[in-house]
């Protein structure tokens, strides 16, 4: 019998399974249970060390699972040419190993692979157009299995009807994935599972899913049922939803219940909680304390409603959004068969637009629950939830990477947290959960890299604009007016469009403006990292008229190439001038746009980096500036450093080569600012710039770095390429 964890109890444990060595499925196995927890945790902060706005949240050690093995209830199992089923090998060559003996398949889903290891061996004809193994060159259809555990609750007539007991309500739902060209007709399929149900113990639903011959997904857009149910409700901790084919369910049924009792417990301290006050002006104040039973929650990312239903078991009225219609349709029904549709209410949509016409009505809510997929949430989105100003946000996250992206741009929105509380949701793998629980905290001032003779270079976040826009919370001007000494809103010197980040110079007042300004367009260089679709020349100018409005001006975008990712790659750009989105409408009309670029990028290989890497905006970032100061004629060096968002999405992309070695070409900046002298291009003495005399107060929350007197590279040190040709003036897009 297995011995239940005690509260805080960490089981040390090794996991012995007879494929450990061949099979990929369980990465971590080999470690002891306490030493796979630790690397999850680590793992979580990496995630977030990326980003400096996230420096003060603790990472708690991770809930441990339990049980640790038999717990998989959703499996997607891959079959052979030679009928073995179960996962790729750690060869990485799409071998598949067969895992009769996986210790990690719920048990009702290990006794259903078992028969079918029995049947595909020996099919009986009837059941051949679901069983005969998918060869390329040979024949057959059968491309993989999906597998689905469900706990069927006592209130459900199949219960009693099928004999299920409260130790043993395990039954499945089964998809077979079939070539779509090799299958037969539907009639056929239909008779083929009519045939094979009966063979498979405690299936309660057979399904055919189509996998199209170039699609690098499994299963394809489209499922069929052959026999049977076509959804089933679950049981999950106190509630049941409806599980169907194909929609999400939680990989580990009662860690799915524990994530749903920690949302009930933050949820419910909200009632111990003073209300806050916002202090935003211009935004409608936090709804009150005394709505506060029951509670009106919205929970963002629904699926087929489990973290719904548990809220609303929980006493909450609940609006659930979710964009995949049956699993809205299940989660409605759901409510009503457990009394629970006064207090639960579902809409089908897009979470970034339904949560916008809720905001736009004044819709108020004490806490928002999301829990996104991987790709974590879309900026619109994040934009939209932070309107509406709900006093509580809790982020469910299977991703840490999107997590800590999400964060950082949540606190510019108004929300922070000091915690993160990751839970073991795939026991023996690299997944890790992560709860974090968010409130209204102001948007912080932005990292001021330089600030002297009327100027400041500050660092502008990733989806702000430079001055307020009306689809736009915040913005970079609003939130330099809580650094201390600025009071006026500062102008801006050069823009920067949205969606990039990097440095940016504000004047403090007209005179400021001209001087700076006029320095900048004789002296200065603007420096950006960019990523761009494909393999560039190594070097090469850009020459294209550029069209604003009425008017047509000629630009000329200078790029060198610093490094080729995953076949793309890595720029240094030096536009000259400055017109709108010059640096993507110049790449992107050399036929290598910006990675990233929603607006004249790739779409395809855009969804792959957001969907794969994270990557939810252009990339580019303002790394480098460099300047002659006009009253005292340092050449300045000014540096901001590539920001977490895109430090990720290159690190999961190509791994962390070519970070360091752009590191060692000192491409990505480093935070600083450094002077070096005009004539002889060597350090200057330190003393030649502006230094507090001693006693002289700076004001804490300006943090300038000190010209360093170092030698910093100069960018155009970089050995020689062939040049680009240069691109002849032409029509605009
Ligand atoms: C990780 S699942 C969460 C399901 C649910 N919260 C649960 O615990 O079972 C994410 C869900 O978000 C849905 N989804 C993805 N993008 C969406 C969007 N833009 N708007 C609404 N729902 C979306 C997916 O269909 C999926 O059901």
């Amino acid at each position: 019998m297995r011995r239940t964890l005690k509260a805080g109890e960490i089981p040390s444990t090794l996991v012995e399974c007879q494929h450990a060595a061949e099979c990929a499925g369980c990465p971590h196995i080999a470690h002891d249970y306490a030493l796979q927890l630790e690397t999850k945790r680590a793992r979580v902060r990496s995630a977030v060390a990326h980003y400096p706005s996230l420096e003060l949240l603790y990472t708690q050690p991770v809930i441990p699972a339990d049980p640790i093995v038999g717990y998989r209830g959703r499996a997607k199992l891959i079959v052979s040419p030679t009928g073995a089923i179960g996962l790729y090998g750690r060869t990485g060559h799409h071998e598949v190993i067969d895992i009769p003996g996986c210790r990690v398949l719920a048990p009702a889903l290990a006794v259903v692979t078992a028969r079918l290891r029995e049947l595909i061996a020996a099919p009986p004809p009837e059941v051949k157009p679901l069983l005969l193994p998918y060869d390329p060159t040979k024949g057959g259809v059968l491309r993989a299995i999906d597998l689905r555990e469900v706990h069927l609750p006592q209130a459900s007539p199949l219960y009693k009807e099928l004999g299920a007991t409260e130790e043993d309500p395990a039954y499945v739902l089964i998809t077979f994935v079939l070539q779509r060209e090799r299958a037969v007709t539907r009639e056929e399929l239909r008779e083929a599972g009519r045939a094979i149900r009966p063979l498979l113990p405690r299936v309660l639903g057979v399904a055919a899913n189509f996998h199209d011959a170039e699609a690098p997904q499994i299963l394809g857009p489209e499922t069929i049922l052959l026999d049977g149910v076509s959804h089933v409700p679950d049981q999950i901790g106190p509630t049941y939803h409806i599980a169907a084919f194909g929609s999400f369910v939680q990989a580990h049924r009662q860690q799915a219940a524990r994530v749903h009792a920690i949302l009930l417990r933050e949820i419910t301290s909200l009632e111990r909680e003073a209300p806050t006050s916002d202090g935003s002006e211009g935004e409608p104040g936090p709804i009150s304390i005394t709505e506060r039973k029951p509670m009106r929650l919205l929970d963002l990312y629904g699926g087929s409603g489990a973290i719904a239903l548990a809220l609303a078991h929980g006493g909450h009225r609940v609006l659930s959004v979710e964009s995949f219609a049956p699993a809205a349709a299940n989660a409605r029904t759901a409510a009503e068969a457990q009394g629970l549709a006064g207090l639960m209410e579902v809409r089908t949509g897009d979470v970034s637009e339904v949560v916008a016409q809720l905001a736009a009505a004044g819709e108020r809510f004490h806490a928002v629950v999301l829990n996104p997929p991987r790709r974590g949430i879309s900026p619109t989105a994040r934009e939209a939830i932070a309107r509406l100003a709900a006093p509580l946000m809790i982020y469910v996250s299977c991703d840490p990477d999107t997590l800590a992206r999400d964060l950082d741009h949540l606190t510019r929105l108004g929300y922070s947290s000091t915690e993160l509380t990751p839970l073991d949701m795939i026991p023996l793998t690299e997944e890790v959960e992560t709860i974090v629980a968010l409130r209204r905290t102001p948007s912080p001032q932005p990292r001021v890299i330089y600030d002297d003779d009327g100027v400041l270079v500050v660092e502008k976040g990733p989806h702000e604009p430079v001055g307020p826009q009306q689809e736009y919370l915040g913005s970079l001007l609003a939130r330099c007016g809580r650094i201390p000494g600025v009071a006026e809103v500062p102008h801006v010197v050069h823009a920067l469009d949205p969606g990039t980040s990097g440095l940016c110079m504000l004047a403090r007042d007209e005179e400021a403006l001209a001087r700076w300004g006029e320095a900048l367009a004789t002296t200065g260089r603007l420096i950006y990292v960019a990523a761009a679709k494909g393999v560039t020349p190594g070097k090469g100018a850009i020459t294209r008229d550029l069209r604003e409005g009425n008017r047509v001006y000629s630009a000329r975008t200078r790029y060198r190439r610093l490094a080729v990712a995953s076949g793309h790659s890595i720029l240094r750009v030096i536009p000259d001038g400055g017109r709108t989105h010059q640096i993507r409408r110049h790449l992107a009309a050399i036929g290598h746009p910006v990675l990233g670029d929603e607006r004249y990028g790739h779409v395809p290989t855009n969804r792959y980096f957001e969907e794969k890497h994270g990557l939810d905006r252009s990339f580019v970032h303002l790394v480098r500036i460099e300047i002659t100061h006009p009253r005292t004629g340092v050449k300045l060096i000014i540096e901001s450093t590539l920001p977490g968002d895109l430090r990720s999405a290159l690190q999961r992309s190509t791994g962390p080569s070519v970070i360091r070695f752009l590191e060692q070409k000192h491409a990505l900046g480093e935070n600083r600012v450094s002077a070096v002298s005009p004539v002889q291009d060597e350090p200057v003495p330190s003393s030649r710039y502006y230094i507090p005399e001693e006693g002289e107060p700076v004001p804490p929350s300006i943090r300038v770095p000190m010209p360093i007197s170092i030698r910093v590279p100069d960018l155009d040190d970089s050995p020689r390429t062939l040049r680009h040709p240069i691109v002849p003036t032409g029509d605009d897009d």
